[in-house]
């Protein structure tokens, strides 16, 4: 059997990764038709929107989709007539933390994942190359091939590949524009390096040949965990450390500059914050502290645990560093929250520090005003009613969604920058600071404000990584 010259692509599940990868491939592979499906109308609606009003925020992807909705690329809920037709099915569905039974609270849910598989076998009348493209569990590719090969039609066979996705949110086009490598594994079979190449090919048209990366399945699958795990802890790191600045006098940006310019080490990764954010770091490390434990490597699954340990604790810390700095107490007092998006140039927001710090902030009955420039209200309600153990209507009485810094910060005792928009770095603070209450303080969550100059307008200004000392 020679490698498979891919005509059709199918990808299940048209969400942050589905959407803009598949969109990209359809762009820069015009010969190759892609359909992009989900089970959600509403998603799949917004795809099709004739104004581009897209259910996914990503710099970028409108010009994409533009260029390519209608003459190749496609987004559909007709899941089963796009798995027919594709030779090659990207896998693409969510991989969340379970939130019951066994492994709750870590391992990875992959009851999305294995109905996509059954829903492939099912309906496939011919032979298809599977992609693992969702972030899963080391060894997910062999429970996948189990359930395909117990339920294909005679003459119809799998080959499974796993090629994950690193692109982060924010910079999604870009990175999938110029990976810095794209990782097939495969079983190093005569079939699984067949179907390896005709992946790579799809990718070939676009990303320079030494950036496409082949491996074996297992290490392909792991090295996803690996790399964000990996990622997240160099950001607890560059946190920990940021306390002791706290402490010292130190100064966490000089801190990091430092480190960073070791050729070994790299600057990037290294910008303390309030903790991060997303739909992976966490998730991701919590399944490798699973896969740790299961594989009876406790010290292992220590050591990936105290990452996210150490999040959580940086976020607790500066809401705690809020209440001491506003004179112990912050009842009733009003406290201007900018940024509820995980990260910047997204919409996106789970696992968004932004939701930790309000749910403290209404924990101490204070008034707590929130602006995004790009989270839409209605996102904003569903995450606090998920997160604040109280009813909604209680908490829409302490949380105020308005439309502009200037207006949030009105009235404020204080605000706080929990996401690093970049409109957040043009607010005219001196207008800011004739509407607040005095004294008035500010707290930067992400090191983006000018401390001198703020502090000569009037502010009392707390930084992340900064002592008073300093
Ligand atoms: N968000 C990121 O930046 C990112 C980056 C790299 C990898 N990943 C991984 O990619 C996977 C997807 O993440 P996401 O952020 O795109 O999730 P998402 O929730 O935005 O999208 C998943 C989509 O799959 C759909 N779906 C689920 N089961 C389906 C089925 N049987 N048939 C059709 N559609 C189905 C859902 O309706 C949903 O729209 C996860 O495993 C995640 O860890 C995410
Ligand atoms: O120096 C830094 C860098 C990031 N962050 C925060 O870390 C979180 C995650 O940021 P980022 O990694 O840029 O965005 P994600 O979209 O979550 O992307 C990560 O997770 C994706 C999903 O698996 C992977 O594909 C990407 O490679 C990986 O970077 C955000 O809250 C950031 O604000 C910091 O606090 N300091």
């Amino acid at each position: 059997m020679a490698p498979v010259q891919v005509k059709k692509i199918c990808c299940i599940g048209a969400g942050y990764v589905g959407g803009p990868t598949c969109a990209v491939i359809a762009l820069k592979c015009p010969q190759i038709e892609v359909t992009i499906v989900d089970l959600n109308q509403a998603r799949i609606d917004a795809w099709n929107d004739k104004d581009f009003n897209l259910p996914i925020y990503e710099p970028g992807l409108e010009d994409v989709v533009r260029a390519a909705r209608g003459r190749n690329l496609f987004f559909s809920t007709e899941v089963d007539k796009a798995i027919q037709d594709a030779d090659l099915i990207f896998v693409s569905v969510n991989t969340p933390t379970k939130k019951g039974g066994v492994g709750a609270g870590f391992a990875a849910d992959l009851n999305y994942i294995e109905l996509a598989t059954r829903q492939i076998a099912k309906v496939s009348n011919s032979s298809k190359i599977v992609v693992e493209k969702s972030t899963v569990p080391c060894r997910t590719a062999e429970s996948m091939r189990t359930i395909l090969e117990a339920n294909s039609k005679p003459g119809c066979r799998f080959d499974i590949l796993s090629n994950p996705e690193f692109l982060a949110e924010g910079t999604a086009i870009d990175d999938l524009f110029a990976p810095d490598r794209v990782l097939i594994g495969s079983l190093q079979t005569q079939e699984g390096k067949d179907a390896c190449e005709s992946l790579r090919s799809v990718y070939a048209n676009w990303v320079p040949t030494e950036r496409i990366l082949t491996v074996g399945l297992w290490s392909s699958e792991l090295s996803k965990l690996a790399a964000n795990a990996m990622l997240a802890q160099r950001i607890s790191s560059i946190n920990a450390l940021s306390a002791i600045c706290e402490a010292t006098g130190a100064n966490i940006d000089e801190v990091a500059h430092a480190v960073g310019y070791d050729s070994r080490m790299g600057n990037k990764f290294l910008k303390a914050s309030v903790g991060f954010g997303g739909s992976c770091f966490q998730k991701d490390i919590l399944n490798l502290v699973y896969l740790s434990e299961t594989l009876h490597l406790p010290e292992v699954a220590a050591y990936w645990k105290q990452v996210v340990t150490m999040n959580e604790h940086q976020k607790r810390r500066f809401s705690k560093r809020v209440v001491d700095t506003l004179f112990n107490t912050i009842t009733g007092k009003r406290i201007a929250v900018l940024g509820f998006a995980f990260k910047a140039d997204t919409g996106d927001t789970r696992e968004s520090a932004a939701i930790t710090l309000i749910r403290d902030f209404v924990a101490e009955r204070a008034i707590v005003n929130v602006y995004d420039p790009k989270v839409v209200e209605e996102q904003i309600w569903l995450d606090l009613e998920e997160s604040i153990p109280q009813p909604l209507a209680a908490t829409k009485k302490q949380v105020v969604i308005h439309k502009s810094a200037l207006e949030a910060c009105k009235n404020a005792e204080a605000v706080i920058i929990a996401t690093e928009w970049k409109e957040f770095l043009q607010i005219d603070w001196t207008e800011v600071y004739k509407h607040m209450n005095k004294p008035a303080f500010v707290f930067d969550g992400r090191l983006i404000v000018d401390v001198p100059k703020l502090t000569e307008i009037g502010f009392k200004v707390t930084s992340i990584g900064r002592g008073d000392k300093a």
